[in-house]
């Protein structure tokens, strides 16, 4: 589902002074970072950065303890997960989403089952889910034998991947977030999800991939934001840097490293 622009001309998405702490442990330190639709923005850093606990922020999940958190230019008040659903923001993970006992299509269709009446009487509308799954499952290039009436078990990594990015693109979400889309799939699977990455971007979406792997989300994003230890450390249009040196900032922890000062050693 989703919601009417509040302000055409504000960011999609804007968090301004961002404090979240677990108990005594600080995760997000004063962090302020905007995106704009039709952009795939890399979110980068090291085990523990932060990068998961803002996304969860912008999911609804965790509430913060200070900063302003504005979807389309107005304010969120309250943190919910419903909330961030509304607004058409579809968080998808690797582990979690699908239900493996489940078709397909009752997959796709998970938690907004259509519904048809005979009579006054409510009944699950299948021919609607198994048309709209079949159509994703030839768009998104599932394999032919594939139909929407299989187990989601028997899908390969690749597959199920493709199968949460069509129904983002079904229920016409705005923003799509990819915490660490393509682990453990194939080389031409992860490929071919990256590949939809680009076109849900292409398709005026906001896509925030999450990753630890500098090197391929460069080849991807426009925008490089970097976390490091619950801050935003870089945030910089994927031409000003190359990727060796996003992973160099990376390995220092978030200093940029100032090359043109170091001397050869004699
Ligand atoms: N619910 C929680 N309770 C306590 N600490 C938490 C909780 N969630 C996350 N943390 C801590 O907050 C820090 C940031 O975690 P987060 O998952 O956001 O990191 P990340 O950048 O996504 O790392 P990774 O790439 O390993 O997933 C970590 O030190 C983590 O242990």
């Amino acid at each position: 589902m989703s919601v009417t622009p509040m302000n055409k001309n504000a960011p999609l998405i804007e968090v301004r002074n961002l404090d979240l702490h677990f108990g005594a442990f600080h995760a997000l330190k004063n962090v302020s970072v905007s995106f704009d639709s039709g952009q795939l923005i890399g979110l980068v850093g090291d085990n523990g950065a932060g990068k998961t606990t803002l996304i969860k922020v912008l999911s609804g999940i965790h509430k913060p303890n200070s900063g302003e958190v504005y979807f389309a230019g107005k304010r969120v008040k309250e943190f919910h997960p419903k909330l961030a659903i509304k607004f058409g923001i579809e968080t998808i993970q690797q582990s979690v989403g699908l239900c493996d006992n489940l078709s397909i299509a009752r997959n796709f269709y998970l938690g907004r089952e259509p519904v048809k009446r005979w009579f006054g009487i409510p009944f699950l509308d299948f021919k609607k889910m198994r048309d709209a799954s079949t159509k994703v499952i030839r768009t998104f290039g599932l394999r032919e034998n594939v139909s929407a009436d299989d187990q989601v078990e028997m899908l390969s990594g690749g597959e199920r991947q493709s199968i949460k990015i069509g129904r983002a693109v079904e229920f016409k979400n705005r923003v799509v977030i990819m915490d660490e889309p393509t682990n453990h799939l194939s080389v031409r699977e992860r490929e071919h999800v990256n590949e939809l990455a680009q076109q849900l971007r292409d398709q005026g979406l906001l896509v925030i991939y999450i990753t630890h792997d500098i090197h391929q989300v460069h080849k991807l994003a426009d925008r490089i934001v970097i976390m490091e230890n619950g801050e935003k450390v870089t945030d910089v249009a994927k031409d000003e840097m190359t990727a060796d040196e996003l992973e160099e900032v990376i390995r220092c922890g978030g200093r940029v490293v100032d090359t043109s000062k170091e001397v050869e050693p004699s």
